[in-house]
């Protein structure tokens, strides 16, 4: 990348005397973590740079749609949940002003600023990604129903009516910890370095403008199939994500994950409503369960991912079809059968987890941080709500976390994260 002005600026070409006036603060380091870089970035009206097509293995930051929506789903994420300390919408937008160029960056897989020999200063970058790729990364922000509550923002009136807490659903045990937040910044990489570095420097660039609510890393493993990426398999082995929209066809992401206008609030046109489950998945139980019964949960078979009864994963479901018993093939309990006779689709795009014990139980902490997106959040509600009680998946998992966020559309150059919603007030 050339030496962009910016980049002067970040390598020292700037005086401490100079620092101090144009941050007003009483030493460079404080300065650094009290308005983060980007808010320094903002004091000297910089743009953010371009995507860097010559990076290897790099996703494009501007576009009509966010990335790591309709991207091919890498093998790991990092998802982080915000809330705001900024006392005025005005702190709000420079904060997602000051986001902007660091995403660029980062997507590029460059550090968010050069390297200094000046020891004297805390480092630009926190350095982990370094002689790490792009790594495909995407960076995903949405904001939360509680960013429209702050009478200090002013925002009530912006809130689409759809934006709001999901409705308690049978079974939930919901857990605080693990739920709702102002912003979300969903990082996924194939490299869980890389998305976890993005998401640690855009917090730290938020500095005191931001806390931390509740984050979770997640994975997914791809069995390759002549130079082909497979299905990959959920934590209870089943392949995972066999029916999806698919998210090369215009029509599928227009129908079911991207605001059309007139369908939300204007600033939300070309954005899309990401729904996020912390699922607990009870591998203990799983583990104890003959293979039939697992079969049946899902309606399909283990190994090779077929509707029951058939063998190749892609075979329709085919709902209608009877044993000779005169039961249904594919059970009236099972999760396939509920979700498909709901009648709505989503795109979902989830991660496994695994993070340590549960201390009360002594089992493991894992399961699926399931994601979705869609249009409106009643196409997730509406399956959501047909699995009921009746979802013999009920069994072995548990909800412990939910978020609703609304995420905004794409950016185009000289423009900024969320420009839509802040033009529009
Ligand atoms: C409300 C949406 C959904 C939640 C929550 C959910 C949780 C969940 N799912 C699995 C495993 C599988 N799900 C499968 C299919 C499937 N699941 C949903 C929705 C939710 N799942 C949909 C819309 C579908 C597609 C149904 C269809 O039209 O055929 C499958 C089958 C394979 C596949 O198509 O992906 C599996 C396996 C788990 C483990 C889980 C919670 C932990
Ligand atoms: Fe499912």
């Amino acid at each position: 990348m050339t030496e962009s002005k910016e980049e002067k600026f970040y390598d020292k070409k700037i005086s401490r005397r100079q620092m101090l006036k144009y941050t007003g603060a009483g030493a460079a380091g404080i300065a650094i973590g009290a308005s983060g870089l980007g808010g320094i970035l903002n004091v000297f009206g910089m743009t953010a740079p371009d995507d860097d097509e010559s990076a290897v293995n790099k996703v494009n930051f501007y576009g009509a749609h966010q990335s790591g929506i309709a991207n091919e789903v890498p093998t790991h994420v990092y998802f982080a949940s915000l809330n705001v300390t900024v006392k005025s919408l005005k702190e709000l937008q420079n904060l997602f002003k000051a986001w902007t160029p660091l995403t660029v960056r980062l997507m590029n897989g460059e550090p968010i600023g050069e390297a200094s020999s000046n020891g004297f200063v805390p480092a630009k970058d926190t350095g982990e990604s370094k002689g790490l790729d792009a790594s495909n990364l995407t960076i995903t922000f949405g904001v939360g129903p509680s960013l429209f509550e702050k009478p200090e923002l002013g925002l009530a009136h912006k809130r689409p009516s759809e934006l709001k807490q999901l409705p308690h659903f049978p079974k939930d045990q919901l857990e605080t910890a693990y739920s709702d937040g102002d912003i979300c910044i969903q990082a996924c990489a194939d490299d869980p370095q890389v998305a976890f570095h993005a998401v640690r420097n855009l917090i730290r660039a938020a500095s005191g403008k931001v806390t931390m609510k509740w984050s979770q890393a997640g994975f997914n493993s791809y069995p390759m199939k002549k130079n082909k990426k497979q299905t990959p398999r959920n934590l209870f082995a089943f392949k995972d994500g066999t029916v999806n929209i698919n998210t090369k066809s215009k029509t599928d992401m227009n129908e079911t994950v991207w605001v059309q206008p007139g369908e939300s609030a204007s600033w939300m046109t070309g954005g899309s409503y990401l729904v996020t489950r912390r699922i607990q998945m009870h591998l203990e139980t799983w583990d104890r369960t003959a293979l039939g019964e697992q079969e049946a949960t899902f309606g399909r078979h283990r190994d090779s991912g077929a509707p029951l009864g058939l063998h190749h994963e892609m075979d329709d479901l085919g709902l209608d079809r009877k044993e000779s018993s005169g039961e249904m093939t594919i059970p009236a309990d099972s999760h396939g059968r509920l979700a498909r006779e709901s009648g709505e689709r989503i795109l979902r795009r989830s991660f496994s987890y695994s993070s340590g014990v549960i201390d009360s139980t002594g089992t493991f902490d894992a399961g699926l941080l399931f994601i979705s997106f869609q249009k409106h959040p009643k196409q997730f509600i509406k399956i959501q709500n047909s699995f009921g009680r009746v979802d013999k998946l009920n069994e072995y998992i548990t909800h412990r976390g939910s978020a609703l966020f609304a995420c905004f559309p794409g950016v185009q150059k000289g423009s900024y994260i969320g420009e839509a919603l802040f033009k529009s007030l």
